[in-house]
């Protein structure tokens, strides 16, 4: 297990960090073991690493249920076609307003439910008007500290482009500042990208470190106009 602080939820909860190195980005592998089926999903897999993804969990003994994105990936492929052509069972998810295909569709408030174990859905457009952000819950406790996979509302220490179709660089400061720094303050914050070597951050480190969003609304959006 990634880590185990004693409580319910962290026993349940298997967690992996992949990454993919051509476009940086990072898969999440997210289980609840205490279920007998050990169902899983996996959050922004990348085409050229299903392959690496799949043979990981199924020497966990794990069953995938999920492959799900945060949004639309402008940099790579996403492994979710590839995964339902090697797993015929597996479902992908992705967001209402992403327009995207998908066999479910997720809505702001919505919960993605594997064993015991959720992810809550906040929608946080900004990047792309269909970018959504997904937080760790339990069916029986809070787990603490949660974990907000961001994909790329929120970078460490800057945030994902605003020059996209459907991109707001108002809408992504309202995105964050209303549905992520308003997370308790030791939350873990893991993004789809990191290009510096980072892996994790908090609530707490964003609200007081982050170089783009700890700005005011004017200062931000001048610094996403003209990067
Ligand atoms: N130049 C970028 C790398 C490629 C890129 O544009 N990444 C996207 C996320 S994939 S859609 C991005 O939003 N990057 C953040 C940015 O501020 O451009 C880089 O090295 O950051
Ligand atoms: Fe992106």
């Amino acid at each position: 297990m990634a880590y185990s602080t004693g409580s319910g939820a962290d026993r349940r909860l298997l967690f992996r960090q992949l990454f993919e190195k051509e476009s940086s980005t990072y898969t999440y592998l997210l289980a609840d073991v205490a279920d007998p089926n050990k169902p899983a999903v996996l959050i922004d897999p990348v085409d050229r690493t299903v392959d690496r993804d799949l043979n990981l969990i199924n020497e966990l003994g794990l069953k995938l249920v999920y492959a799900m994105n945060t949004h639309v990936h402008a940099d790579h492929v996403t492994g979710t076609g590839l995964i339902k052509t090697k797993l015929p069972g597996v479902k992908s998810v992705i967001s209402r307003a992403s327009g995207a295909k998908a066999d479910h569709f997720v809505d702001h408030g919505d919960k993605i439910h594997f064993g015991n174990l959720f992810l809550e859905v906040r929608a946080t457009p900004g990047h792309t008007a269909g970018c959504v952000t997904y937080i760790t819950g339990d069916a029986d406790s809070q787990p603490s500290p949660r974990m907000a996979f961001t994909g790329d509302a929120l970078i460490i220490r800057a945030c994902g482009r605003t020059d996209f179709q459907g991109g707001s660089a108002d809408l992504l400061y309202q995105s964050v500042h209303s549905q992520i720094f308003t997370l308790p303050k030791d939350t873990l914050l893991y993004p789809a990208h990191d290009y510096k070597g980072f892996t994790v951050s908090t609530v707490e480190e964003e609200v007081a470190y982050n170089a783009r969003l700890t700005k005011d609304k004017e200062t931000f959006k001048t610094i996403m106009d003209t990067k």
